[in-house]
């Protein structure tokens, strides 16, 4: 799970191949109706039972209505899922979710769904996605944090956040994560030599600033939030600011992230997907949290190695 663009898709096909890797008998399942194409076809995949065009083709629904319809189709058809996973009960699934959060807050949608994996006994483990760049803007940053408390508070599974896309600001600043930065949103439309340097430069600023946020140490500060990045935020407030309307809202934001700390429940596991150890590490966080491996059967000798 995760917000859009947060990885998720990425994080399953990682897993995938590192869990085929170690030998573990491992699938994709695809849960958002809207995808378009995977670096691996699922085995499972919602849309060999509906797809959101069709919904927003036939039933004239604008696309999040749709999403929320196949969702409820499924599970109104809970037996189709019950059938193709009926092939796989004893494997590894990994399921590619939508991100739209109100399928995990507004709609209980996902509750639904977690709660019909554990009755048919399949241990289950969330993952919510969320991406570094998120931490370049303490107040987005905060905000993901909430989304990720609000999954989890409201499927009561065992959970796991994980931060993506690490290897944009860890180890090699070099060129390459200065390239994938995405761009800014800016309004300069005219590419002129001077907008065009403007703009080098502040992806350059953007860049520093995440490499500060590095060598500072400062990332533990966001992988296991500190209220007091808040604080940090709010004493670059001028006194009027303060005074106005901008204060109340860091009041507010202050009180919310304090709600976070004091109930310890989000902290995220980085992930590099560059680096083995570092996805052997999340991998083992969630096979710890579902106990996965406990009620195994000790594996055959592979008959074909043991004829050489
Ligand atoms: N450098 C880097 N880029 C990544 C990583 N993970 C994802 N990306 C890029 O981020 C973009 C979005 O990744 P996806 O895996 O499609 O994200 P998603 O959450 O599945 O997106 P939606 O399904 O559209 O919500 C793609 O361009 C990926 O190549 C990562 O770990 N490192
Ligand atoms: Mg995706």
């Amino acid at each position: 799970m995760g917000p859009a663009g947060s990885g998720k898709s990425t994080f399953c096909s990682t897993m995938l191949t590192h869990c085929q890797t170690i030998g573990r008998k491992v699938h994709l399942v695809n849960l958002d109706p809207a995808a378009e194409h995977f670096e691996y076809e699922p085995t499972i995949d919602i849309r060999d039972l509906i797809t959101l065009e069709d919904v927003m083709e036939e039933l004239d629904y604008g696309p999040n209505g749709g999403l929320i319809y196949c969702l409820e189709f499924l599970l109104n058809n809970i037996d189709w899922l019950e059938e193709e996973i009926g092939n796989y009960d004893d494997d590894y699934l990994i399921f590619d979710c939508p991100g739209q959060i109100e399928l995990y807050t507004h709609f209980p949608i996902m509750r639904r769904l977690c709660e019909q994996l554990q009755r048919w006994n399949m241990n289950i483990c969330g993952v919510y996605c969320l991406e570094s760049q998120f931490i370049e803007d303490k107040n987005k940053y905060f905000s993901g944090v909430l989304s990720a408390m609000s999954a989890m508070v409201n499927l009561e599974i065992p959970h796991i956040n994980v931060m993506t896309k690490m290897d944009l600001i860890q180890g090699d600043y070099g060129n390459k994560a200065e390239q994938d930065l995405p761009e800014d949103d800016d309004n300069d439309d005219d590419d002129d030599e001077a907008t065009d340097q403007k703009r080098q430069q502040r992806r350059k600023n953007r860049r520093i600033k995440l490499e500060q946020i590095m060598t500072d140490r400062e990332l533990d500060r966001y992988l296991d939030p500190d209220p007091m990045l808040m604080v940090d935020e709010n004493n670059r407030l001028t006194d009027e600011e303060l005074a106005g309307r901008a204060g109340k809202f860091h009041a507010l934001n202050q009180a919310i992230v304090q709600l976070i700390d004091d109930y310890s429940m989000v902290s995220f596991i980085p992930l590099n997907i560059t680096d083995d150890d570092s996805i052997e590490y999340v991998l083992s966080n969630i096979d710890h949290s579902m106990q996965y491996g406990e009620d195994l059967e000790p594996k055959e000798p592979d008959d074909a190695i043991e004829l050489e």
